[in-house]
């Protein structure tokens, strides 16, 4: 069962410039459940009502409902849109979102074409299956996905590449023409520059991509311009969007193949493929070379260094200094509540209310949730290394309120799961905020470990998702500067399912009005509804 969108899946690419404001009708036409769609990497200024998340943003748009979002577009680059509600972004409900430089301006780089890559992964449970399991005892995991798709494409107990192994262990495909499941076609010439878009929205894979014969070169991540730097792949998070350039410059009569393969996670699903086809040739023409093998899954140095070479873009905006009024340690643990699998940050689990945080810190409904603020910090004792000594957690909805304007730090630190000598990748996607990813550090954060930021030399690169490495930690500053209440948490979809993320809120004092119709339900609607024509149910 996939969850589409006008028919399709997945959902129609979107296009707009630096400027536009898009104006978007959502009609919820599933039956059973509501809807809410988050537009991934755009900041929302001054409309935070428009981000898309059920019980922050707004209310989910019940069944048969209709919602107009709209929203302004003031960076261009490379985003998507997907559900932000239970676990429908794993069902399917995601599509791609691009914006254009505006009229008469020009990107800092030059190519003469593009293409557009949604990378995604696949299972054949259903989403409600999957999320009944995570909240089972004993705990039932979704494990590893049966396909990767590209653009929604991919394949499923056969291998477009068996035949370059003899000990393939699955078939090859058996291609006629014009399956749906075909791979996507790149049709270039020779001597050309092409930008490759790139997003993910997989629910659980970490990513590499790599076209055969080619070096890549890396010029946007998350919508925010890179300092161009070459390399043979590209490791992609789950959450993250990159453009990379790369020029048709291998010999002409060949086709290419591009892979896409599992990083950080033991991979058990096969490349995603898709075709370099170079004009002439036939696209059935098969690739006489075989697919780029994807890097050792768990070689961690591989992917830091890749994640250390991406730095701001000369002339770009530095982070400010620090101010350590405010740094907030985050730290990431897997625990239990009740028997249940889950994780928590500083212990508590997140999990989400019926009213959405920005009806109630407008109206100031203290009963919305919980006013006791979650813990800034986690105890110096706290032993990352190690399976947690008390894993009993607790499940809170309290959230961070941030001075507007203030600069903040967060160190996300990384620790062993429930497992002996297990820790997970989790990227972590902060809504209504691009950061600066100061630094990745080893081990546990240590008071003086910014030393390391500085030392490093690096240009910060702005980002709006990062990477916590396995017992590692992640530094990040950002602005509060947008009013608002907004998620920060990992993109791993069952993850988030699990409570792990945070709820941070900033200068919705200062928002003139959150419009009625996200307001329809728990005590916000209850509020409204009182009041006669102004109520919406
Ligand atoms: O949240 C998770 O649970 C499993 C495992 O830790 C327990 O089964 C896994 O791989 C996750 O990422």
């Amino acid at each position: 069962m996939v969850m589409g969108i006008n028919g399709e899946f997945p959902g129609p690419g979107l296009r707009a410039r630096v400027g536009d404001t898009l104006q978007v009708n959502v009609t919820n036409k599933l039956h059973t459940e509501g809807v809410v769609i988050h537009w991934h990497g755009i900041l929302q200024k001054g409309r935070p009502w428009a981000d898309g998340t059920a019980s922050i943003s707004q209310c989910a748009i019940a069944p048969g409902e209709t919602f107009l979002y709209s929203f302004t577009v003031d960076k261009a680059g490379t985003y998507f849109y997907h559900g932000h509600y239970g676990m429908q972004r794993s069902a399917g409900l995601y599509g791609s979102l691009i914006v254009d430089v505006a009229e008469g301006e020009k990107e800092p780089f030059e190519y003469d074409g593009e293409f557009n890559l949604l990378l995604s992964d696949w299972w054949h449970k259903s989403v409600h299956e999957q999320e009944v399991g995570l909240s089972s005892n004993p705990f039932r995991w979704i494990n590893e996905p049966q396909s990767l798709l590209i653009n929604g494409r991919g394949q499923y107990n056969c291998s477009l590449a068996s035949r370059y192994n003899s000990s393939a262990a699955l078939p090859e495909c058996s291609l006629g023409g014009g399956e749906q499941w075909a791979p996507n076609v790149l049709k270039v010439l020779p001597n050309k520059t092409y930008r490759l878009r790139i997003a993910s929205t997989t629910s659980l894979a970490s990513l590499n991509l790599a076209i055969g014969g080619h070096n890549v070169t890396v010029v946007e991540a998350d919508g925010n311009y890179v300092q161009p730097f070459s390399t043979t792949d590209v490791d992609i998070y789950s959450g993250e969007t990159y453009s990379v350039l790369f020029t048709t410059n291998q010999n002409p009569d060949e086709n290419y193949w591009i892979s896409v393969g599992v990083r950080g996670r033991l991979p058990q699903t096969p490349q995603a493929l898709a075709l370099v086809n170079y004009l002439p040739n036939h696209a059935s023409k098969f690739p006489t070379s075989p697919p780029p093998v994807t890097p050792q899954w768990d070689d961690y140095n591989r992917s830091k260094a890749f994640s250390n070479r991406i730095q701001g873009l000369e002339g770009t905006t530095p982070p400010p200094p620090a101010d350590y009024d405010r740094r907030i340690m985050l730290l990431n643990t897997q625990n239990t509540i009740d028997g249940l699998t889950v994780w928590a940050i500083n212990n508590v689990s997140l999990s989400f209310p019926p009213t959405p945080y920005l009806g109630a810190l407008k109206y100031g409904i203290k009963a919305a949730f919980d006013q006791t603020p979650p813990p800034d910090t986690f105890p110096d004792w706290y032993d990352i290394m190690s399976p947690p000594a008390n894993p009993n957690a607790t499940t809170g909805n309290a959230i961070y309120t941030l001075d507007f304007n203030s600069t903040v730090d967060v160190i996300l630190q990384n620790a062993n799961t429930l497992q002996p000598n297990d820790s997970e990748i989790h990227p972590w996607h902060m809504h209504g905020h691009n950061f600066w990813v100061l630094g990745y550090g080893d081990g546990k954060f240590q008071r003086g470990d910014e030393k390391l930021f500085e030392k490093a030399g690096r240009r910060p690169p702005l980002k709006n998702t990062a990477v916590i490495f396995p017992f590692g930690w992640t530094a990040l500053r950002f602005v509060a500067d947008n009013p608002g209440a907004w998620p920060f948490h990992c993109h791993i979809e069952p993850h988030l399912h699990m409570g792990m993320g945070v709820v941070i809120a900033e200068g919705v004092e200062f928002l003139a009005d959150v419009p009625r119709e996200t307001l329809s339900c728990g005590l916000t609607g209850m509020m409204f509804s009182g009041n006669g024509e102004e109520g919406h149910n």
